[in-house]
């Protein structure tokens, strides 16, 4: 320990500074008011690069690094004035130039009655601390801005062992997404669950269930209803147990309406007759097998018809093409506009549609079909000033449950083969069904 060459004082009030200079692990020194240095402690030369002698009597304001403003000896006065203790961080220069931040406490010592002031000094370097934390909040910022920018939402999901979930972070990228604020759904997440489509709800929490119990990741395409649209959603994230039990996702929802959208437009196209905006052969097929399904499980029969243009050769060898695409288009609004929104229609060749009535009696369908038969007859369609007139046959069936629906549709081919047969424009159905009389079709 350094000892004060200009004063000794009694062992009780120099106990407390005694000891520090003895044992404190950074710089110590006792200063008067002047903030002139009386002793220091032995760790002052390796904290500040002075040799102690040298720093003796010298004023304590030269380790500042700036002494115009005067940091240390503001704080000085602040103690002699105030006769309090100041405690801060400041930025000190070491004898070799180098600059380093002290973690200062300036305490005024105990003394006695005509006792000048003397100050204890105490500085811990903190300058890695600060540079540390420096670092950490550079990364932090870089973080935060990375993520901010990503095209997503970045979220952390907590599912406790009773089943609550609740949003610990989710980034800021939500607001443009759905419109709520970060802090809103971290406060409450039924915000962002109550806007998850009515339909999706339940698969949408299911699916996070088997995610958290068999910790696989969890990836979903869900619909979120914003303001009157849809936004098509989709998450992706990785859970983790917690010791209490708690599921943890970090994941991100990504915005994917116009990839749906697009997806929607193709599986249109592949889907739809250019030409009069039906479903074409292979819709037919994918949907007429869900309706058999569905019936099926229902112990019903499915009325299946072909239909098909008469003398269509004929009209388009007489009129042309053009005229031939105008009469199709013309027989397909037909078609739509005598059958319920639910029933399935098709073109499935050429000049041949089909029909499925769903839910639908025998009576039932031959009435719609025979309504549909009497509208294409009177139905008038002018190409080159002149009037056309085309009939259709139409071959009725059943599909049984159980059946499978191409025989159903050779069946049906076969009574429209029978119908053009028979002399054309009329419908053919099995012979235990009666057709009704012409009163009841008309009205
Ligand atoms: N304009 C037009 N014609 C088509 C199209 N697809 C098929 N066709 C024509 O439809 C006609 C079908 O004629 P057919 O199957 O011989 O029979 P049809 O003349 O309708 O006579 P029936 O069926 O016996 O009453 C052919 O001339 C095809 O060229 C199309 O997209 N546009």
């Amino acid at each position: 320990m350094w000892r004060n060459r200009r004063r000794a004082r009694t062992s009780d009030e120099d106990s407390l500074a005694d000891r520090l200079l003895a044992h404190f692990p950074g710089t110590v020194m006792v200063v008067d008011a002047h903030g002139v240095i009386l002793r220091v402690g032995p760790g002052v030369e390796r904290h500040t690069g002075h040799p102690a002698e040298q720093l003796l009597g010298k004023r304590f304001t030269l380790l500042d690094i700036d002494p115009l403003r005067g940091d240390l000896a503001r704080a000085l006065r602040h103690c002699v004035v105030g006769g309090r203790e100041w405690q801060g961080v400041l930025l000190c220069r070491r004898a070799d130039g180098n600059l380093t931040y002290q973690d200062t406490l300036i305490q005024p010592l105990p003394h006695g009655p005509g006792d000048t002031l003397q100050l204890l000094v105490t500085q811990h370097d903190v300058t890695e601390l600060r540079r540390t934390a420096q670092h950490d909040h550079a990364l932090l910022e870089r973080l935060q801005r990375n993520v901010a920018r990503l095209p997503g939402v970045v979220f952390e999901l907590r599912r406790e062992a009773q089943g609550d979930l609740d949003f610990l972070f989710i980034s800021e990228g939500l607001t443009a997404v759905c419109g709520l604020s970060p802090q809103a759904v971290m406060d409450s997440s039924a915000r962002l669950l109550d806007l998850v489509h009515i339909d999706d709800r339940e698969v949408l929490i299911t699916s996070l269930i088997q995610s958290a119990v068999s910790l696989s990741s969890w990836r979903l395409e869900f619909r979120l209803d914003v303001a009157g649209n849809t936004r098509w959603i989709e998450g992706r994230a990785l859970p983790r147990r917690q010791r209490d039990g708690n599921t943890l996702w970090d994941g991100m929802l990504i915005d994917v309406s116009r990839r749906k959208q697009d997806e929607q437009r193709v599986q249109q196209l592949v889907s739809t007759d250019m030409l009069t905006g039906l479903l074409n052969r292979r819709a037919f097929f994918d949907h007429g097998e869900a309706i058999c399904a569905h019936a099926e499980r229902q112990g019903r029969s499915v009325p299946v018809a072909m239909l098909d243009i008469d003398h269509f050769k004929a009209l388009n060898d007489t009129h042309g093409h053009a005229a031939g695409d105008l009469a199709l288009q013309t027989f397909a609004a037909t078609c739509r506009d005598c059958l319920r929104p639910y029933d399935l229609l098709a073109r499935i060749g050429g000049e041949e549609f089909v029909i499925m009535l769903v839910d639908s009696s025998a009576e039932e369908a031959w009435r719609i079909l025979e309504r549909l038969r009497a509208s294409v007859a009177a139905t008038e369609l002018a190409v080159d000033c002149t009037t056309l007139r085309f009939t259709v046959s139409i071959g009725l069936t059943f599909l049984a449950p159980g059946a499978s629906l191409e025989a159903s549709l050779a069946r049906a081919d076969l009574a429209l083969y029978q119908a053009k047969h028979e002399g054309r424009n009329r419908i053919v159905g099995p012979h235990d069904i009666h057709a009704p009389d012409s009163s009841e079709v008309s009205a």
